[in-house]
C-alpha cells in the first residue's frame, strides 16, 4: 500500500497489504468505500463476515412454495420523502436511483384492539401523538437554554402526560417504539433532536412521510446495486469474520477467525455498537478508557419483527393495528403486508416487539413465541378460529454476535463529550464509523450513510496528505458541568 501510487507524493508506510481496510459491508462501509474511490483511492478491502453486503439491511424469503415473499428482517423504512424543496434523505435518493419498489407507509391507517377485542381508542392515540410532538418541542428547547438532559419519562411527566391504562400505554409505545427502548431508557434531548433532524423540515429534516420497501429483491438491493457501480471483486472479502484488530503508529493488522492476517495503513471500523460493547472483536492494545467509557455508555436497543404467514388473510385492512395488553410492550404493534401496494395475496402479517421483550422472546423457542402470538391474535379476534400458520420466522438480533441488537439509542446519562469520544479516531490509524457514531441520526440508515461518507473523507485526507491526519477531537475525562457536592 502506498500513497505514492495515488497522488505522486511521498508515502507513509509501504509494507502493509492494503492502504485501507473497511471493516464491515453495511451502509457505512459501502459508502466509505465509495467515498475513497471518489477521492482516487482504490487500494482498499471491505472485510465482511456474512456472505453478502448490506449489513442490517437484511431480507428473507418467507412462506410456502408458490406463496413466497421477501420480507425485511432489518431496516424497512425510508424516513422522510422530501425531494427538491429541501434536503432529501440520501437513502431515498439511492432508492430512486436503483428503482427500489416502495409503498407509502401511513401511520393513520390503523385500527385498535385491546384484551376485549376490537375497540376504538383512536382518540387516545391522537392524544399520544400530540404529547410526543410536544415532548420533542420542549426537549429540543432544553438545548439552547443549556438545561440538563433527563429521560423521556421525566419529560412526559413534566408536560403532564402519565399513561396508566393499557390503551394509553400502547398509544405511547406506538409513537416512540422507533427508539427500540422505553421512555425510561431514552434521552429526552437526544431523542428530540434525532426525531426533529429527520422528520421536521423546519429543522433540516426530510419530512414526516415514510416509505416502506416492498421490493422483492430486498431493501438491501439499494445498497448492493450502489456497490456494484464502483466496487471491484478484489475490493471485497466476504465470509471473513474479524477476531482481533492490532493498531499502532505503523497501521493496523486484522486477524480473521480462520487465522488470516491482513495489514493496512488505516482501518475504518463500522461494526455495530453492540459488537464493540460485547468484545466480539478484540483490540490490541485495548482501547483507551475514554473510548471504552463512551462505548459502554451509549446503548444498543433491539427491535424485533415476528412474521407469520397464513393461508388466507383474516385480519384488518389497515396497514397497522395496535393491541393494548396489560403488560406494556407485549406484542403491541401489528402490520399487515397482505394489502394492495404491499404484498397482496402473501398472507403475511407481523408483530413487533422491542428491547426487554425482544430479549425475552429470543430466549424462547420458536414454537413458544408462535403460540404466544396465536394467543394474542385469538384475543384480538375472539370470533375467529385462528388457523395454524403456514410459515413463521423472527430474527434474533440481540444474540447475533455480528450485531448484538438492532441499533443504538442515546440514554440520558450519555452526554455530548461521550459522543465526541465515541466518534473519535484512536491514534491516526484506527477510525470509527457506522450508525451509532451519528450525533443527529443515530439508529437510522441515513446516519450510517453520512458517517460512512465522513469517515471515508477523513481517511482519504490522511492518505492523500501522506499521513497528516486531521484527528477528531476527544476528551480524556468526561466531567460534570458542576461538581456534585456531598454533605454529610
Ligand atoms: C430490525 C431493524 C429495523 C430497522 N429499521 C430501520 C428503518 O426502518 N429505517 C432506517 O433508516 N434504519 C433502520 N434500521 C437501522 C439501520 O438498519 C442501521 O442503522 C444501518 O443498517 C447500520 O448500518 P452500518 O453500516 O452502521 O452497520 P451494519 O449494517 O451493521 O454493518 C456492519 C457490518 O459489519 C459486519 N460485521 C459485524 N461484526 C463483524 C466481524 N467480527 N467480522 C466481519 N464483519 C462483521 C456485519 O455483518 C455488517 O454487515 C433498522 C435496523 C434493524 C436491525
Amino acid at each position: 500500500a502506498s500513497t505514492a501510487e495515488i497522488n505522486g507524493t511521498t508515502s507513509t508506510s509501504t509494507k502493509n497489504d492494503k492502504t485501507v481496510l473497511i471493516l464491515g459491508g453495511g451502509v457505512a462501509g459501502i459508502i466509505a468505500a465509495r467515498t475513497l474511490v471518489e477521492k482516487g483511492i482504490t487500494d482498499f478491502l471491505i472485510v465482511e463476515a456474512r456472505d453478502e453486503l448490506g449489513g442490517r439491511m437484511r431480507s428473507k424469503g418467507l412462506g410456502v412454495k408458490g406463496k413466497r415473499a421477501t420480507v425485511e428482517l432489518g431496516a424497512n423504512w425510508i424516513q422522510g420523502t422530501q425531494e427538491g424543496d429541501g434536503p432529501a434523505n440520501p437513502i431515498l435518493t439511492l432508492a430512486r436511483k436503483h428503482g427500489v419498489k416502495t409503498a407509502d407507509s401511513d401511520y393513520e391507517s390503523i385500527v385498535t384492539y385491546d384484551e376485549t377485542g376490537k375497540v376504538d381508542y383512536l382518540d387516545v392515540l391522537n392524544n399520544a401523538v400530540d404529547a410526543y410532538t410536544n415532548l420533542t418541542v420542549v426537549g429540543g428547547g432544553r438545548v439552547p437554554t443549556k438545561q440538563v438532559d433527563t429521560t423521556c419519562r421525566t419529560g412526559y411527566s413534566l408536560i403532564g402526560v402519565k399513561p396508566k391504562t393499557p390503551q394509553e400505554m400502547v398509544a405511547e409505545y406506538f409513537v416512540d417504539w422507533e427508539y427500540a427502548q422505553t421512555p425510561e431508557q431514552t434521552s429526552w434531548i437526544a431523542s428530540s433532536w434525532n426525531n426533529n433532524f429527520t422528520y421536521d423540515v423546519d429543522q433540516g429534516g426530510f419530512s414526516e412521510d415514510n416509505l416502506l420497501s416492498v421490493d422483492q429483491r430486498g431493501f438491501k438491493y439499494l445498497i448492493q446495486a450502489e456497490a456494484r457501480t464502483f466496487l471491484k471483486p478484489e475490493q471485497v472479502l466476504l465470509n471473513a469474520t474479524v477476531r482481533t484488530i492490532a493498531h499502532s503508529g505503523d497501521g493496523v493488522i486484522v486477524t480473521l477467525a480462520n487465522g488470516t492476517r491482513i495489514s493496512a495503513d488505516y482501518a475504518i471500523f463500522t461494526f455495530s455498537l453492540g459488537v464493540l460493547q460485547n468484545d466480539d472483536v478484540l483490540f490490541e492494545p485495548v482501547l483507551p478508557m475514554w473510548k471504552q467509557e463512551a462505548i459502554q455508555s451509549m446503548t444498543m436497543g433491539t427491535y424485533t419483527k415476528i412474521f407469520l404467514q397464513f393461508k388466507e388473510k383474516f385480519w384488518f385492512d389497515t396497514q397497522f393495528a395496535l393491541y393494548a395488553d396489560k403488560e406494556r410492550g407485549r406484542y403491541p404493534v401489528w402490520q399487515g403486508l397482505d394489502l394492495e401496494g404491499f404484498l397482496p395475496g402473501s398472507g403475511i402479517i407481523f408483530a413487533t416487539v422491542t428491547n426487554d421483550y425482544s430479549e425475552r422472546v429470543e430466549a424462547l423457542s420458536d414454537a413458544q413465541v408462535q403460540a404466544e402470538l396465536l394467543d394474542v391474535l385469538h384475543t384480538m379476534f375472539p370470533n375467529i378460529t385462528i388457523p395454524t400458520p403456514t410459515a413463521f420466522f423472527f430474527p434474533r438480533w440481540f444474540s447475533d454476535p455480528l450485531y448484538r441488537g438492532s441499533y443504538s439509542n442515546w440514554p440520558a446519562s450519555f452526554v455530548s463529550p461521550h459522543h465526541t469520544n465515541l466518534r473519535a479516531n484512536v491514534g491516526q490509524r484506527l477510525w470509527f464509523s457506522g450508525e451509532a457514531m451519528s450525533q443527529k441520526y443515530f439508529g437510522f440508515l441515513h446516519g450510517a450513510y453520512f458517517e460512512g461518507m465522513d469517515a471515508g473523507e477523513r481517511v482519504a485526507d490522511c492518505v492523500l496528505s501522506g499521513g497528516h491526519c486531521k484527528s477528531l477531537p476527544f476528551v480524556e475525562s468526561v466531567l460534570n458541568a458542576s461538581p456534585y457536592i456531598i454533605q454529610f
